[in-house]
């Protein structure tokens, strides 16, 4: 929605399919991380449990051979990459393996130019702005932090919201997001995705929605009903 799909599918996925190894490597009795693989791991057994696709099972956690169990930690976490999973745990450690790219300034952040004028707009009148992704609160920082053309952009938003308030699909995510924002109605919540699912979900929540259509997005169902745009200089509130 604020960021090119072609930036998140051909920069900031493969960098982290291509680094989840070296920071698992490089940090794995570091508390963070051992939080982290526990989250995996949770999720790799429910999904054996369910008899998802492609995942393979990890070594036990008093495993000793730590090559072992970061072998099948990475073909895991490709696996959910490549099937562009939002899982909360795969989101977290995407935005930790991320952090060296940010920081290292290997990679910077792309917004649409428009994103940024809309939220300078917003911030002037007083209207506050909130990033709820998929991505990590984390990876939400690095990315908005540390853009290419405009700087750090956290100046103008008040908040990030990522899937520990639920999925971006679930209706009840929204009403949480709408409750942590404490404005009497959730229909002074705006609420702009490009995602079909994710609108209908906010609609259901008493949000206000636009979809935002953008190079690269899934095509809508064609009675949709929802009002579109395509740039946030469309938007007038
Ligand atoms: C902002 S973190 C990078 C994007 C990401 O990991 C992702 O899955 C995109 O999710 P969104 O809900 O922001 O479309």
């Amino acid at each position: 929605t604020t960021t090119p799909i072609s930036f998140v599918a051909d920069v900031l996925f493969p960098y982290a399919r291509a680094n989840a190894r070296a920071h698992l490597a490089a940090t794995y009795h570091t508390q963070q991380t051992r939080e982290d693989v526990a989250l995996l791991r949770a999720q790799i057994n429910k999904d054996l449990a369910e008899g998802v696709p492609g995942v393979v099972p990890l070594p036990p956690s008093n495993a000793t051979d730590q090559d072992k169990v970061i072998d099948a930690l990475v073909a895991n976490v490709q696996a959910m990459i490549d099937a562009d999973r939002k899982l909360t745990a795969l989101k977290q450690l995407q935005g930790r393996v991320w952090r060296r790219g940010f920081e290292s300034g290997e990679m910077k952040g792309e917004v649409y130019d428009d994103v940024v004028q809309a939220l300078a707009e917003w911030d002037t009148k007083g209207i506050k702005s909130y990033i709820y992704s998929s991505g990590s609160r984390e990876a939400q920082r690095l990315i908005f932090g540390n853009t290419a053309d405009h700087g750090d952009l956290r100046r103008y938003l008040s908040a990030f919201f990522d899937t520990n308030v639920g999925g971006k699909k679930e209706s009840r995510s929204y009403y949480e997001i709408w409750q942590t924002l404490g404005v009497d109605s959730p229909s002074q919540i705006l609420f702009l995705t490009d995602v079909y699912q994710e609108a209908t979900a906010a609609r259901d929540a008493g949000l206000e929605v636009l979809i935002s259509i953008r190079p690269g997005n899934a095509p809508l169902p064609e009675d949709h009903g929802f009002q579109t745009i395509t740039s946030f200089a469309q938007i007038s509130i």
